[in-house]
């Protein structure tokens, strides 16, 4: 397979990533707005961390190519642009 072939898969992939990112966001709005409800924080620690180490322990498993360190890195970008569109 040729670079053009490879950059039309990839440009599949961003769209479905595009997709499920928004999706999650919407159902983290939801989340936000019980928070609100129930005069929770947006920020929730440990949730967070739990995510972190999910994410590490089946990158792990998946054995890359990215490292569980880089899969972190960009879960945490998600989850901190996550908590402002729950705000
Ligand atoms: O699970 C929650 O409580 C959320 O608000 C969602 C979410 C996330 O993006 O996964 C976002 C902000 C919190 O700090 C923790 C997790």
């Amino acid at each position: 397979m040729d670079i053009s072939n490879w950059r039309t898969r990839i440009d599949e992939l961003e769209n479905m990533i595009i997709e499920l990112l928004n999706k999650r966001a919407a159902y983290a709005v939801e989340i936000g707005k019980i928070k609100k409800q129930e005069g929770l924080p947006v920020f929730d620690a440990s949730r967070e961390q739990e995510i972190l180490n999910r994410v590490a322990e089946k990158t792990r498993a998946q054995n890359g190519p990215l490292s569980p360190e880089s899969m972190q890195r960009i879960f945490q970008t998600i989850m901190t642009e996550t908590r402002q569109v729950e705000k």
